[in-house]
């Protein structure tokens, strides 16, 4: 328990994709994080992550809602509730002392650290102790450039694991290190390569990234789901998608979802152009939210997506 008796809270933030629960399924597998209870809020109504993180000792997820803007009162509402289930349990044991909350990759966590701080009953039982902020080492650098959310998330965090270093070149990391550097002198900074610690390259010399004024104007990000059914055709598919990220993989900015395929059932993903070969998931733990693929992106309608892929590959 935290020494002033409340409940310790870690934030996990990052862009769309960064790798926060890659990273959080291998500090669980590790060990890390053995005490909290996570909580997992995505853009999304279907949730994935949550079946991806198997190893937490308890997980709620939150869905439907960015917990910085449009989920704001669910979130509050959600630690008001453990908290008050927490006061009640008498045996310290018990008791919850640690909650992470794995934002959204649309989320700024100080939006919803000021949330909780400013709550006139969660202040005097909850504590953010860390925020810790996923920065992806392919995309960071575009992301920076080009996202005032994505600089927000990076100015607000305790600590920054840049993550994907196994696949970026050296100098690109380099040159992203010392971006960060400069926006949040403050942090800790490490490394990951899927999850595991993985070293930095020197950014001593490194040239950090020009990051122009942005402009607050830019169209929303926004969220479309499509339903596959049993008519889909896997093979057109598949076609499709890839059709669609190398077409529009500046605008689609990640895709994600289970569906139950001839093969088993399968977790895909990708993050702009950057398509993760399928994974396999259990069969034993199907959910009502199998079958639907979620698209995050802006600069399109997502009623002409499914209509695209209704066209190509039967379903949508
Ligand atoms: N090569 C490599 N790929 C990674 C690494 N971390 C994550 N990925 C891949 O990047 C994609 C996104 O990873 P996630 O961990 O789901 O990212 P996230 O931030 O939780 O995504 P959202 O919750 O949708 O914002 C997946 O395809 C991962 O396999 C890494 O360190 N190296």
């Amino acid at each position: 328990m935290s020494a002033e008796g409340r409940v310790r809270l870690t934030v996990l933030g990052g862009y769309l994709g960064s790798g926060k629960t890659t990273w959080l399924r291998h500090q669980l597998h590790a060990g890390a994080y053995r005490d909290a209870l996570i909580l997992v809020n995505e853009a999304a109504e279907t949730p994935v992550d949550d079946a991806l993180l198997t190893e937490a000792a308890g997980l709620e997820v939150l869905a439907g809602g960015c917990a910085c803007c449009a989920g704001r009162d669910a979130l509050v509402a959600l630690l008001r509730r453990l908290a008050d289930t927490r006061s009640r349990v008498r045996s310290d044991d018990a008791r919850l002392d640690h909650i992470l909350l794995e934002t959204s990759g649309l989320a700024d966590p100080g939006a919803i650290v000021a949330a909780i701080r400013a709550d006139p009953v969660l202040v005097h039982h909850m504590v953010v102790t860390e925020i810790v902020v996923a920065v992806d080492a392919l995309h960071g650098a575009a992301q920076l450039a080009g996202e005032a959310l994505g600089r927000r998330q990076v100015e607000t965090a305790d600590r920054l694991v840049v993550t994907k270093v196994d696949a970026a070149a050296p100098d690109d990391v380099a040159r992203l290190v010392a971006t960060l550097a400069r926006l949040n002198p403050g942090a800790a900074v490490s490394g990951a390569a899927k999850g595991d610690a993985h070293p930095l390259p020197d950014h001593a010399e490194a040239e950090p990234i020009a990051l122009p004024a942005l402009s607050a104007d830019d169209a929303p990000i926004f969220t479309t789901r499509l339903t596959l059914d049993e008519r889909i055709d896997w093979p057109a598919f598949t076609v499709w998608l890839s059709a669609l990220l190398h077409a529009r993989g500046d605008d689609v900015v990640r895709v994600k979802g289970v569906v139950r395929t001839p093969a088993g059932r399968l977790l895909l993903q990708s993050v702009r152009r950057v398509v993760q070969a399928p994974e396999r998931l259990p069969d034993t733990v199907e959910r009502g939210t199998d079958d639907t693929i979620v698209v995050i992106g802006r600069g399109y309608r997502g009623e002409d997506l499914a209509r695209s892929l209704a066209r190509f590959a039967g379903a949508g």
